[in-house]
């Protein structure tokens, strides 16, 4: 079952494709990481996914609703933290939060009760009747999430939520994103931090252009751009290595007498193995080594035309 449903999304400005074509689903409770250069279109998927902006063409369904024509029923179900969002800075952390809170319809002890969970969630219950713009960075961002989540939204759309924090702040911010899956949540992000989407999520989609080049679980994202790409098989042998001729070795780099990376178009671990036992060769390891997600994402922004 997915909760988010992008079908055929294109967004003009002008001449440019912001957004192309974009088809994109999300299924319920996974964090998905929206990965992508500056000016990629991440911001304007999202918004259109708010239905903040008109596209040209295409459908979103968010939760089963339609968000150009249920917007308010999708809203009422979602949680957003903008890029670059503010706080009211000279409202306190409590104020901050109850004055969201006052868009939804729940009881004052209701509310009373979500915002003391909250701010004590995001780290702020001590500092709560402090005006927020004595705030650090961090400490308004974590304000800015605690907002994003006072309906107890099901799904949570995040658009670069660590971008410009310290490694404290973007580990407290990334905690909070994790329990919020931890309960069950789909949370959609935006980012171009490479080690941030690899620990988050479980799907990825890489944005270069407007149009989606890559889709799925990291894992088998790697796996794809090594059958594109190539292997690279690390071999260690006790004893020195003889050349090594088989099919499907594209070149050998030779690290010593006894160590070798391999660059083959399959994974020919197996022929390898068979081949240096026949030569009375006995290996100590033989791996592969599994692209980075930032090979992955380079080669894709360097192949996008
Ligand atoms: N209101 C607008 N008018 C004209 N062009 C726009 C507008 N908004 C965005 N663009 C352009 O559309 C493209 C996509 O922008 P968008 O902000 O969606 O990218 P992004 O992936 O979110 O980038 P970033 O990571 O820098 O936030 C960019 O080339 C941008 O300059």
């Amino acid at each position: 079952m997915y909760d988010i449903e992008i079908e055929n999304l294109t967004k003009k400005y002008g001449d440019l494709k912001a957004v192309d074509n974009l088809t994109l689903k999300v299924e319920k409770g996974i964090t998905f990481g929206f990965l992508g250069p500056n000016g990629a279109g991440k911001t304007t998927t999202i918004l259109s996914m708010l239905g903040l902006i008109i596209p040209d063409s295409g459908s979103i369904k968010i939760l089963g609703n339609d968000v150009f024509r249920e917007p308010v029923k999708v809203k009422e179900r979602i949680g957003y933290l903008p890029e670059n969002a503010t706080v009211y800075e000279e409202l306190t952390a409590w104020k901050n939060l109850e004055f969201f809170a006052n868009f939804y319809n729940v009881s004052k002890t209701e509310k009373e009760k979500r915002i003391e969970e909250l701010l004590k969630m995001v780290g702020l219950w001590d500092v709560r009747y402090r005006k927020a713009k004595t705030f650090s960075k961090g400490m308004k961002q974590r304000l800015l999430l605690a907002q994003a989540l006072i309906n107890d939204p099901e799904v949570l759309i995040l658009d670069e939520p660590t971008s410009g924090l310290d490694p404290e702040g973007a580990f407290l911010v990334k905690s909070i994103v994790k329990e919020e899956r931890k309960k069950g949540k789909t949370v959609f992000f935006s980012s171009h931090i490479l080690s941030e989407v690899e620990e988050l999520s479980d799907k990825v989609g890489i944005l270069v252009d407007g149009k989606l080049m890559a889709l799925g679980p990291l894992d088998d994202i790697k796996k794809q751009f090594m059958e594109l790409e190539g292997y690279e098989i690390k071999i260690e042998a006790k004893h020195p290595l003889p050349e090594l001729d088989l099919e499907g070795i594209i070149r050998v780099e030779r690290i010593g007498n006894n160590k070798a990376i391999i660059f083959a178009k399959n994974d020919i671990r197996e022929q390898i193995s068979d081949y240096l036992t026949q030569k009375g060769v006995t290996l100590i390891s033989l791996e592969i080594e599994e692209p980075s997600l930032e090979d992955v994402f380079l080669k894709t922004i360097y192949k996008k035309e």
